[in-house]
C-alpha cells in the first residue's frame, strides 16, 4: 500500500485554506494512502497529472479544489508519495515546473532545487571582473566540497559567488542541506567542523549509503523537513500546526540531542537565543518519559512561573495525557519549598528585601563598617554559593576566590558572625529566603535514599544560583541521563556564576552547541549581537570561553527601528505610534510586547498606552500566563526572559537607566562583582531585543545607553 509523507513547506499554505478546501485536501490525502497506484492515477476527482516539460518527471499535480492545486512527488518505483506544496492553481505549474528533487547520497536526504533558476545562472555570461577578485569558497577544494555532499552543479554554482549575501539571495534555489553546508563554510567554519555539525547529524539512520534512486529511504531520513503520516488524524495534526512546527520538524542536531538513547551522565545544550534549546528540552522530556521505569518521574524546570506554564502547555502538545502524569513541571524554588514544607509545614517565605534589612540591622547592632549590600553579597556569592557551613570553611584561603575586596582574618570573623547571627534569626522566626530554602531542601534530599526524580531537565539554566543547583542535583540519583541542561550564558541577567564541576555536575565531553536561530530575523539578530561586542561569552557552568561559532538565522526581515527622543513624553508618544502601526499591520495585540527598565516605568507605560486608547496591561511573569491574545503586554526587561513575540518594543534604553548604577556593585566595594553586574545589565538589553520574531523598536530619551551598538 502506498505511504504518504508531507513536506514542511505545506504547513503555512494549509493555514490559507478555508474549511471546505481543507476537507477536500484531507479526502485526497486519504486516497493517496488507501488506493492502489492504478486506481489513484485513474481517479476522476484527483486528476493527477505529470507536468509537461517540467524539470522533474516525478512531480505531479493534483486537484484539491477549483482554486488550489496540490504538488506531489510520485516516485516511479517506490511506495512513498510526498506532498511537496499547496499553491493557488494559477501559480502551481510554473513553480512546480522549475523544481527538481535529488537524493543527496552523502547525507542521505531528499533535497529540492530550483533547477530552472540554477540552469539560467549557469548559462548566463560571466560578468567581467578583475582576475584577482577572491571568491567566497576559494579556500575549500572541490574534493572537500564533494565530501560534504555538494554535488557537481552546486560546486560549479558556488564557484561563481564572491559574497555571503549572494549566497543567501539564492537560498530558495539551492538544495536545502547543501545550502546549510555552504552557509557554514561562508561563515568561516572549517570543513571538518561542517562535517561534524552539519553533515554527520543528517546521515541516514542505521548508517550506510543511500543510493541516488533510493527516494523512499531518503524521504524517511529527511525528518527535519518531511514527516510520514499514517491516518487522517496525523495529517490534520501536522498540517494544522504551522506555529508548532517544532513538534514535528527538528533540526538534525536538535533531534540528535533530544533523542540520543542515553547520555552517560549530565549533558548540556547551549546556543544563542532562539536556537531551540527549549524545544530540545521538551523533546528530551518526551524521550525520557517514554523510557521511564514503572515508578519513575521526570522533573522539567525553568526560571519563572510564566515559563513553567508555557512549558506545561507545550509539553501537553507533545506528550500523551498518560505520559504527562509522569512529569512535574515546576520552578526549582517551588520544588525546594515543597520538599522543605513536607518536613516543616510551618515554615514561611522571606523576601530578598527583607534579607537586606536584616543584615543592615545586625551590622548596625555590632557597629560594623560594611554596608548591608556588601554583607548580602558575601552571604550570597561566597557563603551560600559555596555552601560554607562553618567559620573555618569561610576562613579557608580559597573560600573567597574571585572576590576582589580583600578581608583580613579578623574581618572575616566579623562578617561570619553577622551572617551566622542573621541566619539564626531567620530560622528562629521560621521565615526563610529562597537560598535558605534551597540549602534546607538539598540537605533533606541528600539524606533520602529514594530520590524524587529519575531524570531532571533544566531550561533557562544560566541564571540558577549554586544553591538552586544543589537542590536539583540532590533530587536525582547520579548516573546516566540524570541531568539534561539547556541554557546560554549570553542571556545571564542575574548575578550568579556557577561552576558545574564544583557542584558535582560533570558535563565534560557532553556539552553541545545549537547554532540555527528559528525565531529572529537576521537583521535583528545581527544588530543585537553588537550589544555584546567585546564581551567574552563563557561556557554554561564553566569559566572557559565558549568555542567560537556564529548563531545564524535563516529568516530575513526589516532592520530594527531605533528612536531617540528629547524627553520621556515624546518617547512614549513614539512608542504609542509604533504599537498602533503594528496593530494596523495586522499584528495581534497579544503578539506585541513592550519592555521597560523598571517596574515603576512599566506601570507608567501601561497608563500612557491606555490613555491613548491602546489595549495594554502589565505582565508579571510570576503571576500571569502568556496566552492572552487580547492585550499588548508591558513588562520589565527581566520579565521577557525566555519568551518571544512577533513585535517587541524595548523602551527607556537611556544612559541613566542602562546600566542602572544603583543595581551595580560599586567598583570600590568589589571590582569583580562590579564587572559581573555590568555584564548582566548588558545581557539584559540583549535578551530583551532577541525576544522579537519580526519587528524590533528600541527607544530612549536624552542620551542613549552606551550598551547600544554604534549607529
Ligand atoms: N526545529 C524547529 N522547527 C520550527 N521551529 C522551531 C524549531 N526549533 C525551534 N523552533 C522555534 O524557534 C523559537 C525559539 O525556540 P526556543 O524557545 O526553543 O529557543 P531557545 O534557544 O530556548 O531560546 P531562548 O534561549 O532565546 O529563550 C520557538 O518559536 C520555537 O518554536
Amino acid at each position: 500500500m502506498p505511504q504518504l509523507a508531507i513536506d514542511s513547506a505545506c504547513l503555512p499554505q494549509y493555514e490559507k485554506l478555508d474549511r471546505a478546501t481543507r476537507d477536500r485536501l484531507l479526502a485526497a490525502t486519504r486516497k493517496f494512502r488507501e488506493l492502489s497506484l492504478r486506481a489513484l492515477f485513474a481517479h476522476p476527482d484527483l486528476r493527477i497529472r505529470p507536468l509537461t516539460g517540467g524539470q522533474d518527471p516525478r512531480i505531479h499535480t493534483f486537484r484539491v479544489s477549483d482554486s488550489w492545486t496540490g504538488i506531489m512527488l510520485a516516485p516511479e518505483s517506490g511506495e512513498t508519495f510526498l506532498l511537496i506544496h499547496l499553491l493557488p492553481r494559477e501559480s502551481a505549474e510554473e513553480w512546480a515546473g522549475g523544481q527538481r528533487h535529488d537524493v543527496n547520497t552523502v547525507m542521505g536526504t531528499l533535497e529540492r532545487r530550483d533547477a530552472t533558476a540554477l540552469d539560467r545562472h549557469a548559462k548566463a555570461p560571466e560578468p567581467p571582473e578583475p582576475a584577482a577578485d577572491p571568491h567566497l569558497f576559494d579556500r575549500v577544494s572541490d574534493a572537500a566540497l564533494r565530501q560534504l555532499g555538494i554535488d557537481a552543479e552546486i560546486i560549479a554554482f558556488c564557484r561563481t559567488l564572491t559574497e555571503r549575501a549572494e549566497l543567501t539571495g539564492w537560498a530558495p534555489a539551492v538544495p536545502q542541506d547543501q545550502y546549510d553546508v555552504l552557509l557554514h563554510l561562508a561563515d568561516g567554519d572549517s570543513p571538518d567542523r561542517v562535517m561534524r555539525e552539519v553533515v554527520q547529524p543528517r546521515r541516514a539512520v542505521g548508517g550506510g549509503d543511500v543510493g541516488p534512486d533510493d527516494y523512499d529511504r531518503a524521504i524517511r531520513n529527511t525528518r527535519h523537513r518531511v514527516v510520514m503520516v499514517n491516518d487522517d488524524e496525523e495529517v490534520e495534526d501536522v498540517l494544522g500546526r504551522e506555529f508548532d512546527a517544532w513538534r514535528v520538524f527538528l533540526h538534525p542536531k536538535q533531534r540528535d540531542l533530544a533523542y540520543r538513547p542515553h547520555f552517560n551522565g549530565p549533558a548540556a545544550v547551549s546556543g544563542g537565543p532562539g536556537t531551540g534549546k527549549t524545544v530540545v528540552a521538551l523533546h528530551r522530556v518526551k524521550h525520557l518519559t517514554e523510557r521511564l521505569p514503572l515508578d519513575g518521574r521526570v522533573l522539567l524546570t525553568s526560571f519563572t512561573n510564566a515559563l513553567v506554564r508555557a512549558l506545561q502547555r507545550d509539553l501537553a502538545l507533545l506528550l500523551d495525557a498518560e505520559l504527562l502524569t509522569d512529569v512535574d513541571v515546576v520552578t526549582a524554588d517551588k520544588l525546594a519549598l515543597d520538599v522543605v514544607r513536607d518536613e516543616h509545614p510551618e515554615l514561611g517565605f522571606r523576601s530578598d528585601n527583607d534579607v537586606l534589612g536584616m543584615f543592615a540591622n545586625v551590622a548596625r547592632k555590632h557597629g560594623l563598617p560594611w554596608p548591608a549590600d556588601f554583607l548580602v553579597q558575601e552571604y550570597r556569592h561566597v557563603i551560600m554559593a559555596k555552601g560554607i557551613a562553618t567559620v573555618d570553611g569561610y576562613l579557608d584561603p580559597d573560600a573567597r576566590q574571585g572576590r576582589s575586596t580583600p578581608l583580613s582574618v579578623e574581618q572575616r570573623r566579623d562578617v561570619w558572625h553577622v551572617v551566622a547571627e542573621t541566619r539564626a534569626w531567620m530560622r528562629r522566626t521560621r521565615r526563610l529566603p529562597t537560598l535558605e530554602l534551597h540549602a534546607e531542601a538539598a540537605r533533606i534530599l541528600a539524606q533520602r535514599t529514594e530520590k524524587p526524580y529519575t531524570n531532571v531537565v533544566v531550561d533557562e539554566a544560566q541564571d540558577l544560583h549554586p544553591a538552586q543547583w544543589r537542590t536539583l542535583r540532590a533530587a536525582v540519583p547520579p548516573g546516566p541521563d540524570d541531568l539534561f541542561i539547556a541554557g546560554d550564558n549570553r542571556q545571564r541577567i542575574y548575578d550568579s556564576s556557577v561552576s558545574f564541576a564544583q557542584l558535582g555536575i560533570r558535563i565534560v565531553g557532553r556539552s553541545f552547541p545549537l547554532r540555527v536561530n528559528y525565531r529572529t530575523t537576521t537583521e535583528i539578530l545581527t544588530w543585537a549581537g553588537e550589544i555584546l561586542r567585546d564581551q567574552p561569552v563563557t561556557e554554561l557552568g564553566e569559566s572557559a570561553p565558549e568555542p567560537p561559532g556564529l548563531t545564524r538565522s535563516l529568516l530575513t526581515g526589516r532592520p530594527p527601528v531605533l528612536h531617540g527622543a528629547a524627553d520621556r513624553g515624546s518617547e512614549l508618544a513614539a512608542l504609542a505610534a509604533q504599537v498602533r502601526s503594528w496593530l494596523d499591520d495586522g499584528i495581534a495585540p497579544g503578539d506585541i510586547c513592550v519592555t521597560t527598565r523598571t517596574r515603576r516605568l512599566r506601570e507608567d507605560t501601561v497608563a500612557h498606552l491606555r490613555a491613548v486608547g491602546l489595549p495594554a496591561a502589565v505582565f508579571n511573569p510570576q503571576e500571569h500566563t502568556v496566552d492572552d491574545t487580547e492585550i499588548v503586554r508591558v513588562t520589565t526587561m527581566h520579565g521577557v526572559k525566555g519568551l518571544e513575540f512577533r513585535a517587541v518594543a524595548v523602551t527607556g534604553v537611556t544612559k541613566d537607566a542602562l546600566p542602572q548604577l544603583d543595581r551595580v556593585a560599586s567598583a570600590a566595594l568589589d571590582e569583580g562583582q562590579h564587572a559581573a553586574d555590568l555584564a548582566a545589565q548588558r545581557n539584559l538589553l540583549y535578551v530583551a531585543c532577541t525576544r522579537a520574531r519580526e519587528a524590533l523598536f528600541v527607544s530612549w530619551h536624552g542620551e542613549p545607553s552606551p550598551f547600544l551598538p554604534a549607529a
